[in-house]
Parts: C-alpha cells; structure tokens; sequence
C-alpha cells in the first residue's frame, strides 16, 4: 500500500473537498465513525468500559469529538480532554452535541488504568514539530496509558519521518492505528497490534 507525504495528504484532502456531496462535516463525521468501529472492534465495552478522547486544536481534534460521540452512543463512558479549544462553528457545535450525548469534558488528565481506551486525536497530518506547550505535557502523560488508539497519525510523530528520537518517554506507542483515506508515511514505523484504514473515498488510482 502507498505511503503518502505530509503535502500529498494535505493535497488529496484538499481534492476531496469539491467533491460533490462530501464536506469538512461529512470528512469528519466517516473519520470519527470509523474510528469508534476500530476502538469497538479491538476494545469491547464490556472489558474497556472508559474511553479517554484528548483533542487537539485541528481536524484531528474534529475526528475525536465525532469519535467519542459515537462511542457513547455505542455505550462507553467517555470523557474528553480539550486543553486548546478550537472556537470555530464547526467545533463549537461537535463540542456542544458531545455534552448532549453525556461525555464529560475534564480539566486535567486523570491517572492511567488499564480499563481505559485513550483516543489519541491532538494532532493529525498538519502537526510539524518542535512540540509547543501545553502539548508536551500532555503527549506525556498520555504516553502512560496502556491502551491507545491513535486517530490517522500518532500525536508528535512526524508526518513523514515518523516518531521522536528524543527518548524522553514523552513519545505516543499507540495499540492501534487508524490511518484516514491512507497511510501516512510514518505509519511505516507503527508497531502496534491493529493498523486500520478508515474513510476510504477515493478511487485507486
Ligand atoms: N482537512 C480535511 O479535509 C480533513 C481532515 N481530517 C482530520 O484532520 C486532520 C488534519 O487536520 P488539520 O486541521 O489540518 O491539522 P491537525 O489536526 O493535524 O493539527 C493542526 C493544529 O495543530 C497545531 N499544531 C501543529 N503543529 C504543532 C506543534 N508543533 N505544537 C503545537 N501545536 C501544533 C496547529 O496550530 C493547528 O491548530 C487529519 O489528520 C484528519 O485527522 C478529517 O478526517 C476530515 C477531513
Ligand atoms: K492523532
């Protein structure tokens, strides 16, 4: 299977948009959805009964506020952590329909446990490092967790290159991944349980 680049992702997106019928929302709304079937598939309620949804400021964020919708409608327990708020309509509204459904935004991460699923959507194909606060932080309490899903692209992973040399124990290992419409290159590096390839709306070739 094809890797794309950091551009060719941003470019295929960006085709996508004049599609007929397809916009930001739907984009979304197919991400998120097929990201709670992964999370449902690997991780049943019955034995994980807690998802933990961090979101970022971007889409990646957009992907984990529909992610976590899904999931409590699916029956999980769901919490969010949004430390970066995105004031955008689109954002403001998902943020307002995940109150709806139940999900409880929290202040702070709480300790890791082994019932919980973490979703990992704070940074998606846009994120170019050095990491900015608070994001460093959170990248590493996170890290703690046991159990993480990660939404197109590991958080603090190059797009292109793949994961932090750093070793300071703030880098994401995620259990599983769920690429959108296609792998980014750094999921060559990805050394989880399940890869999965979500919203596929594109013609092969
Ligand atoms: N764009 C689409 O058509 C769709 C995208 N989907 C999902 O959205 C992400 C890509 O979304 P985008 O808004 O372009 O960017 P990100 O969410 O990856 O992040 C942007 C956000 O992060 C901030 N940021 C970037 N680098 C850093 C840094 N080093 N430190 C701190 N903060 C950083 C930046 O300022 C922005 O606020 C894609 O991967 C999909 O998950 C959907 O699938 C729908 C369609
Ligand atoms: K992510």
């Amino acid at each position: 299977m094809k890797h794309l680049s950091q551009q060719e992702a941003a470019d295929v997106d960006a085709a996508l948009m004049p599609t007929p019928g397809l916009s930001v929302e739907s984009l979304m709304e197919l991400s998120g959805l097929a990201v709670a079937h992964a999370v449902l598939a690997i991780y049943p309620p019955n034995a994980y009964p807690n998802v933990l949804a961090v979101l970022g400021p971007g889409g990646n964020g957009g992907d984990g506020m529909v992610t976590a919708r899904h999931l409590a409608s699916l029956g999980y327990s769901v919490s969010a952590y949004y430390p970066k708020r995105n004031g955008g309509a689109l954002y403001v509204g998902l943020a307002a329909s995940l109150e709806q459904m139940g999900v409880r935004f929290v202040d702070a991460l709480p300790p890791p446990s082994r019932t919980t699923v973490v979703v990992d959507a704070v940074f998606g194909f846009s994120f170019r490092p050095p990491l900015r606060a608070p994001f460093g932080e959170v990248l590493s309490s996170m890290s703690a967790f046991p159990h993480i899903v990660a939404v197109d692209v590991p958080s603090g992973w190059d797009v292109d290159a793949g994961p932090p040399k750093t070793g300071g124990g703030a880098e994401l290992r995620p259990s599983v991944l769920v690429s959108l419409t296609a792998p980014k290159r750094c999921a060559s590096a990805f050394d989880g349980t399940a890869h999965f390839l979500g919203k596929v709306l594109m013609p092969p070739e």
